[in-house]
């Protein structure tokens, strides 16, 4: 787990003022940061192109300029005059040494592009909208071949992680100190490409302060890998699956949490629904269930039924139709339940508890804002706001997925992460730990799949939980 910031100015500002570096120091830092990138990946004398900014993002390109310059064949394009006081050092530095440096794209020949295009345009100061010249000049730069390398924050993306006009696409994106919340809005994701963070002069666990943001990895997954050699199928917890008139949804949400642990998984149906075996069917909850999944293909009817079962004290996953419905606001600010969204449900979920009246657009452009909102007046809550980065919040802390993957852009996949975290909450995990496990269990299975990225099926994602 790393932490992630949705401000980083504070940061740099106390290591100047309280480890006494300068701003120069960092951005030496963040120079040599991406110099040694570049000179474990590429031989000597490639092409390399640096595209500078006139604020600090131009002046670390620059900076970067005169650390390759002789080893590689480096140009610099500064396409705006420069403007910060640290742009003007750079600039003048580069110059005195003999870098090649150029203020139009098309001076350089189309045959033979540069090997490495590095995006040092704006970085953390884009404070408004890219004028028509800093778009050509991006669409152009993203056309080109060659390996794209965005310094701190890929151009174009803003403050909230959007992309309002033109962003550079980056093969991969070198952010300075510390992680930013606006590398993972869902938009970003097509920008960034892998993110690694440099240290600027001082180790980053000493960079970095409190922060409410983590983005979680792979090694934080908790499998409910069986310890005790003494146990029986209840000993791994009862999960009752409530499936609605759309069977099939409960159905593959009831096989995946089989798959995850649970010991015993019962569907609660009013008609006989054609379910395995090894899963049991009945109208009414089981006494001894230790948690429930519910919403998934409910469609509205069964409200009297649903009521009773969301008062029931027991863990819960609630999911799909009952965010259209005012039922969910029964359940808020209780322990032990999950809410699996996606944003048209998150929305709506927003409307009844009357936070916020948006729409869809508004929502995936502010992700980690209405999260946040939700999070302060349900701190008790566990909401996984789905998407390309899916957001988990519980007790005021964000927790950021970023495994996510297209090939898990299909019906029927929502439905086997309900089933995953209701499997691990059956057995015991914390409604937060059950999220975190599942959702990074989904998405681990989706990219471990072997074949490609359009074919995936919902059993294929279980077949996968299975082999984690
Ligand atoms: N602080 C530190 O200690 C360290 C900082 N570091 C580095 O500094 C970067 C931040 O530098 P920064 O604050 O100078 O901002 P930056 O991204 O270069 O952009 C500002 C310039 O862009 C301009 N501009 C903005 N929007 C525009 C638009 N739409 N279209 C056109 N122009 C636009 C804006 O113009 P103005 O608003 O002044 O008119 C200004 O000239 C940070 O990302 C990291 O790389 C590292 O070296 C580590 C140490
Ligand atoms: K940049």
């Amino acid at each position: 787990m790393q932490k992630v910031f949705d401000d980083v100015h504070a940061l740099d500002k106390r290591c100047v003022d309280k480890f006494g570096l300068s701003e120069e120091l960092l951005m030496e830092h963040a120079a040599a940061s991406m110099m040694q990138y570049i000179r474990g990946k590429f031989s000597n004398n490639e092409k390399i192109l640096i595209v500078c900014g006139a604020g600090n993002n131009g002046a670390d390109g620059i900076a970067l300029a005169r650390l390759l310059y002789s080893q590689y064949d480096v140009s610099i394009l500064v396409p705006y005059h420069v403007k910060s006081a640290m742009a003007k050092l750079q600039y003048k530095r580069a110059n005195l040494l003999g870098v090649n440096i150029i203020d139009t794209l098309s001076v350089l020949s189309l045959e033979h592009g540069p090997d490495v295009i590095v995006d040092c345009l704006f970085g953390s100061g884009l404070n408004r909208d890219l004028d028509d010249e800093s778009q050509r000049l991006l669409t152009r730069l993203n056309s080109r071949c060659g390996h794209k390398i965005a310094c701190d924050i890929p151009s174009g993306i803003n403050k909230q992680g959007q992309v309002t006009t033109v962003g550079f696409c980056a093969d991969i994106t070198i952010t300075m100190g510390a992680l930013k919340t606006q590398l993972y809005s869902d938009v970003a994701k097509d920008y960034t490409g892998n993110i690694i963070v440099s240290d600027l002069g001082v180790h980053r666990s000493i960079y970095e302060t409190a922060t409410n943001t983590f983005l979680l990895d792979s090694a934080d997954i908790k499998l409910p890998l069986r310890i005790k050699q003494n146990s029986h199928k209840g000993s791994f917890g009862h999960l009752s699956v409530i499936v609605g008139n759309k069977t099939g949804a409960g159905i593959i949400a009831a096989e995946a949490a089989f798959a995850f642990g649970a010991g015993l998984v019962t569907v609660i149906t009013e008609q006989e629904v054609n379910v395995p075996y090894h899963i049991m069917q009945t109208s009414i909850l089981p006494e001894n269930c230790t948690a429930v999944a519910i919403g998934m293909g409910l469609g509205h009817d069964r409200k009297a039924q649903v009521k009773q079962i969301l008062n029931r004290d027991i863990a819960k996953v609630v999911d799909a139709d009952l965010f259209h419905n005012d039922v969910i606001l029964t359940v808020l600010n209780s322990e032990n339940v999950v809410l699996t969204p996606h944003p048209k449900e998150f929305c709506s979920l927003l409307k009844r508890t009357k936070l916020a009246e948006i729409t869809v657009v508004e929502l995936q452009n502010n992700r980690f804002k209405y999260v946040r909102l939700f999070a302060v007046n349900y701190p008790q809550t566990v909401l996984l706001l789905k998407g390309a980065n899916s957001l988990i919040t519980y007790n005021n802390i964000i927790y950021i997925n970023p495994l996510g993957s297209n090939a898990l852009s299909k019906g029927g996949t929502g439905d086997v992460l309900t089933g995953l975290i209701a499997a691990l909450l059956a057995q015991g995990y914390s409604a937060v730990n059950a999220t975190i496990t599942a959702s990074l269990a989904h998405c681990m299975s989706a990219t471990n799949y072997p074949k490609n990225n359009y074919s995936l099926t919902p059993m294929d994602v279980i077949e996968g939980v299975k082999v984690l």
